[in-house]
């Protein structure tokens, strides 16, 4: 079969990202060739990357992400869900980010951090070229997975994210509760997948992200977009909504981001990522994958 000598601004960008979180070169190259990429070509394109040096991509001359108005966007300052008044207090266009106040309740997450403490495990990635999901340095949190549903809490906190966004509940994956103790951090990365890996039959692609902060950091602990200069400080029960996918299906690159590390204290949070479409039917709603 011939060998694959072209690369896709995606999956640049996550070569990026899997160098800043601590893979090796040699294990994205010789991971790159296992997947059909020419051996030579690989070992160009991992050290121009290294080198900062420019490269050319099949998309080269994509047109720029085309933004498209979202549902939250267009509710007001104030969300009335069914059980509460969420608040917008901060809103950008470009990227879409919008930051919420008065999500949960200040019991809602100490339950949640209650109900987490015991599941936590060390946070993985998905490698972005072999799929597999493996632990890496530059993401050093402990995460609890929920499937959808799983507890009447859950199930609660995830209809007030479908109200809030207007995505349909089985667009979402399971609840991703993280903790990070000091020094700990999650590199620059986009939550979307490279164009490898979106499975159409399991939702699709990743179009926006809930992130929920369930205690209030003491110091550093910030989710930074660094492409935009914007900080967002974590308070207990806000979440901020972020929005990277849109109807053609390209993806923002604007919206890269990290979570810087903690210095004093711990931080909690909890992540609903959304896909384009549904992940499963309702008879397979326990099975959705994290
Ligand atoms: O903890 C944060 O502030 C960011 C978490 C995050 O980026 C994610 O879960 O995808
Ligand atoms: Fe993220």
């Amino acid at each position: 079969m011939e060998k694959i000598t072209r690369i896709s601004n995606e999956l640049k960008d996550w070569i990026l990202q899997t160098l800043k979180s601590g893979v090796n070169p040699e294990s994205i190259v010789a991971a790159m060739v296992k997947k059909g990429f020419d051996q030579d070509f690989a070992y160009l394109t991992m050290l121009r990357i290294l080198n900062n040096q420019s490269l050319k991509t099949v998309d080269g001359n994509q047109s720029p992400y085309m933004y498209e108005s979202i549902e939250i966007a267009k509710r007001g300052n104030i969300i009335t869900t069914t059980d509460r008044e969420v608040k917008v207090l901060l809103k950008m266009d470009k990227p879409c980010i919008i930051y919420l106040d008065n999500v949960l309740s200040i019991e809602e997450c100490d339950q949640l951090i209650h109900l987490s403490t015991n599941r936590l495990q060390p946070s993985e990635i998905i490698d972005p070229i072999t799929g597999e999901k493996k632990a890496v340095p530059g993401r050093t949190s402990k995460g609890a997975y929920y499937h959808l549903n799983e507890t009447n809490l859950i199930a609660t906190i995830e209809r007030r994210i479908e109200e809030i966004t207007s995505h349909p509940l089985n667009h979402g994956e399971g609840l991703q509760v993280l903790n990070y103790n000091i020094g700990e951090e999650y590199k620059a990365h986009f939550d979307y997948f490279p164009a490898n890996q979106i499975d159409m039959d399991k939702g699709g692609q990743r179009i926006a992200t809930f992130l929920i902060y369930l205690n209030d950091v003491g110091a550093g602990g910030e989710t930074i977009f660094p492409k935009v200069g914007l900080s967002i400080v974590p308070k207990k029960g806000t979440a901020v909504y972020f929005h990277y996918g849109n109807s053609h299906g390209q993806v923002d690159r604007m919206s890269l981001h990290s979570s810087i590390p903690v210095i004093t204290g711990e931080k909690w949070v909890a992540t609903k990522w959304i896909r384009q479409t549904t992940i499963c039917q309702n008879s397979q709603m326990n099975e959705v994958l994290t």
